[in-house]
């Protein structure tokens, strides 16, 4: 049975990372689908987004309009509360069913604190996690799966294969395409006042001009 992507991230705004990640790791693991999840609260932040929800879902639905493998599932935007992934997952596994492969998409700078998260240890029963690796990440390149919460080494696997003749539970890691972007730069050329074309799609890149986000 082909797996399933989602991708969870807070979008603010979205941009040619998060696009690539999401296209490469599709095509590594050979994914169905890959259903992006804008986070609702970003309680592990400590701050509200700089966008509105239905901004950054806006800006979401933009940026896959023209890709059939891409979907947005809005449900943690509705989501009184803090937003936790282990939450999201449950839903989803609850609604397909307890067969179907889930593949959590992350980037590795981000899955490197995941025994932080909300019943961390639960959500690999509930879906496999593919990790881009970036090509900026210092803690990765010095310490390889080290990086990472030592309870989960026994997850890690090289075999592509265990994402789809099991529906959760293995971790495998992806070198993407180095793309040295974040949301975090973009917002800040923004508000220098400098060129933010070609680092997100022009739908995008129009909706924060007209909409005068981040300025
Ligand atoms: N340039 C990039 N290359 C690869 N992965 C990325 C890149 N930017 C973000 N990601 C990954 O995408 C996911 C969602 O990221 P998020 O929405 O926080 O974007 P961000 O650019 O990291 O934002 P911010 O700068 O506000 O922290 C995370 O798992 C993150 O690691
Ligand atoms: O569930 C948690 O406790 C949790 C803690 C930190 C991050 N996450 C999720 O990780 C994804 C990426 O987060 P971010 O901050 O890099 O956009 C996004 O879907 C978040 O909801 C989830």
């Amino acid at each position: 049975m082909a797996a399933i992507g989602l991708f969870g991230g807070t979008f603010d705004p979205i941009h040619f990372g998060h696009l690539r990640l999401a296209t490469e790791i599709a095509e590594a693991f050979r994914l169905e689908k890959v259903v992006f999840i804008p986070a609702g609260l970003p309680y592990h932040r400590g701050r509200d987004a700089h966008a509105s929800a239905e901004q950054r879902l806006a800006m979401v639905k933009l940026a896959i309009q023209r890709d059939a493998r891409f979907d947005v599932d809005n449900r943690e935007l509705e989501r009184a509360g803090p937003t936790y992934t282990f939450d999201t997952l449950s839903e989803i596994r609850a609604e397909r069913g307890p067969d179907v492969p889930l593949v959590f998409l992350v980037g590795s700078d981000t899955f490197a604190k995941v025994n932080e998260w909300h019943r961390w240890t639960e959500m690999f029963e509930l879906a496999h996690f593919a990790v881009a690796i970036r090509a900026d990440d210092a803690e990765w390149n010095s310490k390889g799966p080290g990086a990472y919460p030592k309870e989960i080494w026994p997850r890690i696997t090289l075999n592509a294969r265990e994402l789809t003749s099991e529906p959760a539970g293995k971790i495998i890691t992806f070198a993407m395409t180095p793309l040295a972007m974040s949301s975090t730069s973009i917002r800040a050329q923004v508000k220098d006042g400098s060129s933010i074309r070609y680092l997100s799609p022009d739908p995008v890149v129009e909706y924060i001009r007209s909409h005068k986000l981040y300025a």
